[in-house]
């Protein structure tokens, strides 16, 4: 697949000294979504600066569509977007200003069709006349977006796109990231939200005090690193696992009346059969089974407290 951004040995470090990014090499592909994860200050508002031109690599190369973003910034500029955690236009500013407005300045003709178009998607189309500061917050981030999108970016960067907003706006995001992908934009968003990743990335990149863990497609990640949890529910509740059950990887749950077992998905032999003839054999009663698979959000903590595993 052809590469529309291309990061190759990018650092940071800031006057400060911090060093926020450690030499990131990081593909992405034309017309997919990928999701950034990491938790507080990994360094994903600094990678998102740097390849829109607000933040100065300390070193590497950045190359957007065939273009080194250094050397040719406007290019760059004119085609990718960004939709920031916060707004910082001007209050006074009416929505549909400040959207037509945003167009201009990526050097894109007036469209008032389009802008027309972008802010019904975004439910503003009723408030295109009032001023920013008349907005709720949740309304606010909806400009940002219309902001970002009125100017046609073929690279959309969303920084926490649905960080603090309500369930409503969260799916009306969604819903716009898939049809924008459909229109072929491509698409970086940074998240805490494991759920968000898990529904919309087609690949997923793990970030850690600056370093980049991993990149993975999302299923072959879930695949790879997936474990399952099997629940027995007792019909007796338990105080301690009995030691007969030591060589199973089991904990007790929801205060003794579930056992619960840990197995690898990927594994030849999960170990259930011989835990279920054991389990008998001790005259263990059960009355359900319930197995569930783990969640990317299992397979982020796993990796961001265990970072040697990820290999
Ligand atoms: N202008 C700056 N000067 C000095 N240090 C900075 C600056 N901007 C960010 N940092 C530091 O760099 C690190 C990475 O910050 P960054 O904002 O990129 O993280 P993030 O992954 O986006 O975090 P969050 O999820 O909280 O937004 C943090 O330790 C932060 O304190």
């Amino acid at each position: 697949m052809q590469p529309i951004l291309t990061l190759s040995g990018v650092t940071k470090t800031y006057a400060s000294g911090h060093q926020a990014l450690k030499s990131v090499d990081l593909s992405i592909n034309k017309g997919e979504i990928f999701a950034l994860l990491g938790p507080n200050g990994a360094g994903k508002t600094t990678m998102i600066g740097i390849v829109c031109g607000l933040v100065v690599p300390s070193s590497g190369t950045i190359t957007f569509d065939g273009h080194d973003v250094a050397r040719d910034f406007r290019e760059a500029r004119r085609r990718i977007g960004l939709v920031p955690q916060e707004l910082s236009t001007d209050m006074f500013e009416k929505v549909i200003s400040t959207v037509r407005f945003s167009r201009g300045l990526f050097g894109r003709r007036r469209d008032d069709a389009l802008v027309e178009q972008v802010l019904k998607d975004l439910s503003l189309w009723d408030k295109r006349d009032a001023k920013i500061m008349e907005l709720s917050g949740g309304m606010k981030r909806r400009v940002l977006i219309a902001k970002a999108l009125a100017h046609e970016p073929d690279l959309l960067f969303l920084d926490e796109p649905t960080a603090g907003v309500d369930v409503e706006l969260r799916r009306d995001m969604w819903k716009l990231v898939h049809r924008l992908r459909e229109a072929g934009t491509t698409i970086i968003l940074t998240t805490h939200y494991i759920e968000e990743a898990e529904e919309m990335a087609d690949r997923v990149g793990v970030i850690n005090r600056g370093e980049l863990l991993l990149v993975e497609e999302k299923t072959a990640l879930m695949k790879k690193l997936g474990k399952r949890e099997m629940d027995i529910s007792l019909v007796e509740p338990m105080s301690v696992v009995p030691p007969e059950l030591a060589e199973w990887d089991l904990t007790l749950a929801d205060e003794g009346h579930k056992l619960r077992y840990v197995f690898d998905a990927q594994a030849e032999r999960t170990g259930i059969p011989s835990l279920l003839r054991k389990v008998s054999e001790l005259g263990i009663q059960f009355k359900d089974l319930d197995t569930s698979k783990s969640s990317l959000e299992d397979i982020f903590v796993d990796l961001v407290h265990r970072p040697e595993q990820a290999a």
